[in-house]
């Protein structure tokens, strides 16, 4: 699909920046992989790459933003970002924090429905990557796709960021419902009232309503409240099991980020008065307050109320 051979840099070489790495590879692109725990230089990696690619998790991403920082970056590099988590200091995204330590460089936001398992096997997926520069979004687009890998463009960094960092959050609550045996009629209710939670948080931040709509917001709730792959997903099964979080934590393969998103999330909800009955009560689990039980009750004996009453937004695209 590609004809010239660019050099990818991946920063991160946990499952997500490996398999990453995989597809551009397939598509003939030149691959150089840093880890903070290897012993390549940054500098050598990053020296010649057209982009760089941040899969490492939230609590890697200042300290990598700090070594780069020190190479003087050309402002003709386009740096992605993979991550989906919050900053629990500034509560910002991480494509927030990168623009703001590059201001002159391209940054573009990779984010969909994309369990790394499934994509390091082959198996077709598709993906969004978003940018104030469209350009940029198109050269990431060309880098990555595949006749496996569909990789789509949108505008809006911050909605597709928003989708794949706060669905985590709906993911644990999944895992409980589905560890408890609710059934499929609670998941559905479930998911579908925990999309205008989302949407009430993302727009509040900037981010457009009708994204969520999309591959980075239903479609990636939909892949990782389904699947036993999710890391997030693990996390509440595993609660539903009456396993302590610290258990959970230690037994399991990776990040959950879904765990500091939750903190970060009920901070700026209760920071700008958003209601998230959901996420509050993955939070309270999370920190032993409640059991799943008491968490299922809390949720259906909320006063009533009509369906429709508290997100207002516009889907503009066919
Ligand atoms: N695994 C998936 O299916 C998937 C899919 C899409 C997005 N993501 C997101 O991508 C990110 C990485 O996920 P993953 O599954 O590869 O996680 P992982 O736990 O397998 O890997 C985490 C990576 O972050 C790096 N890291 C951790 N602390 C660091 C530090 N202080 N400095 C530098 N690097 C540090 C680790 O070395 C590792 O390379 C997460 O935000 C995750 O939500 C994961
Ligand atoms: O394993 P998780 O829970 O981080 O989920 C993986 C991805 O975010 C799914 O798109």
């Amino acid at each position: 699909m590609n004809i010239k051979s660019n050099i990818v840099a991946i920063l991160g070489t946990g499952v997500w920046g490996s398999a990453l790495g995989a597809i551009a590879k397939s598509n003939s692109h030149d691959i150089r992989f840093w880890s903070h725990r290897g012993t390549d230089s940054l500098e050598s990696i990053v020296k010649d790459a057209v982009i760089v690619l941040s899969a490492v998790s939230m609590k890697g991403v200042m300290a990598t933003i700090a070594k780069l920082k020190k190479l003087n970056l050309s402002s003709d590099k386009i740096i992605v970002t993979a991550t989906k988590g919050l900053d629990p200091e500034t509560t910002r995204t991480p494509s927030q924090i990168w623009q703001a330590a590059f201001p002159d460089n391209p940054v573009v936001v990779l984010s969909g429905p994309n369990l790394s398992k499934e994509i390091a096997r082959g198996l077709p997926a598709a993906t969004v990557v978003a940018s104030n520069d469209l350009a940029a979004a198109e050269k990431v687009q060309d880098i990555f796709a595949s006749d496996t890998f569909r990789v789509y463009v949108n505008q809006d960094p911050i909605g597709t960021e928003l989708g794949g960092t706060l669905k985590n959050v709906i993911a644990i609550a999944s895992g409980v419902c589905d560890g408890m045996n609710l059934g499929t009629n609670a998941k559905a209710a479930l998911l579908t009232r925990a999309l205008p939670e989302m949407i009430r948080i993302g727009t509040h931040l900037g981010a457009s309503g009708e994204t969520f709509f999309g591959l980075s917001g239903l479609g990636d709730l939909i892949a990782t409240c389904d699947s036993p792959l999710s890391r997030n997903y693990q996390v509440g099964y595993g609660l539903a099991q009456d396993k302590t979080l610290e258990q959970i934590l230690a037994e399991l393969e990776g990040t959950a980020e879904g765990v500091n998103t939750t903190n970060v999330l009920i901070k700026i909800a209760d920071m700008e008065t958003i209601a998230v009955p959901i996420a509050r009560q993955v939070h309270r689990l999370l920190r032993g307050k409640i059991t799943p039980v008491e968490a299922i009750q809390a949720l259906m004996e909320r006063d009533l109320k009509p369906e429709f009453c508290d997100i207002e937004f516009e889907i503009t695209n066919e």
